[in-house]
């Protein structure tokens, strides 16, 4: 079995690593000995935890799960040259990638927060040779996508990386709008968790437009709902949304 090592033990990490199980071998580095074994209480499996002062990386395959701004510090610490370094980090360059930390090859991963239920979106550019093996490596946490430009996988960040907390802001509002009218605050939960999981089976098959056009009768009950969105400035705020989270990656990138 192929081992994979993580370097970074939080969210991000945790949640693709519990996709790999079973399928790879899992190191993790990290800084605290104890946060790693939460690490691997939270997998419940098995994993070889090693400080990140000093660490080898060797030839080996390295999924790097550190904040951008711990990258200077974190690369500091690790000697050797990879086989491949495949980065979560948003925003940070190949190149920069590269001169931080010595790795054959270099491919950047953009997952998002349902890596942890692996149903990731999740976007890869980078190295051409290793596509195939970054590919099935994060398809273990859901869907990929390769995408041919490092400007492209910017801007999928700020569309799938970040979206899950845009549409976590419409979910919870949606939600205080019901309990504002009297609705239960458990029973307008379920119902907005029922209407999330109805509607994210519904557009993987549907258009938006046709989708919207399909629930909107004239003069009923959507349409009066709907004009006060578009009021509101709702599409122009989740474009502008994913233009400042698009030029927020290009900043990180130097
Ligand atoms: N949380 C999300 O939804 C997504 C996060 N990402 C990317 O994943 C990466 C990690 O994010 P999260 O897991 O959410 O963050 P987190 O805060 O949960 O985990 C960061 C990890 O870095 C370690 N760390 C922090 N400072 C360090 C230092 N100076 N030296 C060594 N290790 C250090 C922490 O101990 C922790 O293990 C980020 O680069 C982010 O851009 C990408 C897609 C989605
Ligand atoms: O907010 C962030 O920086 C990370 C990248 C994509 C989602 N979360």
């Amino acid at each position: 079995m192929q081992t994979i090592t993580f370097i970074g033990n939080g969210n991000m990490a945790k949640s693709i690593a519990q996709g790999l199980k079973g399928k790879y071998n899992i190191e993790v580095v990290g800084r605290n000995m104890e946060r790693l074994d939460a690490f691997e209480a939270a997998l419940g499996k098995k994993v070889e935890k090693f400080p990140l002062d000093d660490f080898d990386i060797t030839d080996k395959t390295i999924l790097l799960c550190v904040k951008p701004g711990n990258l200077e510090s974190v690369a500091k610490q690790l000697k050797g040259k990879a086989k491949l370094l495949l980065s979560v980090l948003a925003g940070v360059p190949v190149e920069k990638l590269k001169k931080k930390i010595k790795s054959k090859a270099v491919v950047r991963a953009m997952p998002n927060l349902a890596a942890s239920a692996g149903a990731s979106m999740t976007t890869l550019t980078g190295d051409a040779e290793h596509r195939e093996e970054a590919e099935v490596l994060m398809r273990s946490a859901g869907s990929v996508l390769w995408l041919e430009s490092e400007k492209e996988i910017d801007i999928a960040t700020a569309l799938a990386g970040s979206g899950p907390a845009y549409l976590a802001l419409i979910a919870e509002a949606l939600a205080d709008g019901a309990v504002n009218q009297g609705l239960k605050r458990e029973d307008a939960m379920l119902v907005m968790r029922g209407l999330f999981a109805g509607f994210g089976k519904l557009i993987q098959e549907m258009h938006p437009a046709l989708l919207k056009d399909s629930v909107m009768s004239p003069g009923g009950t959507t349409a009066a709902g709907y004009s006060t969105l578009e009021k509101g400035r709702v599409r122009a705020s989740c474009m502008e949304a994913v233009e400042k989270a698009y030029k927020k990656a290009v900043d990180l990138s130097s």
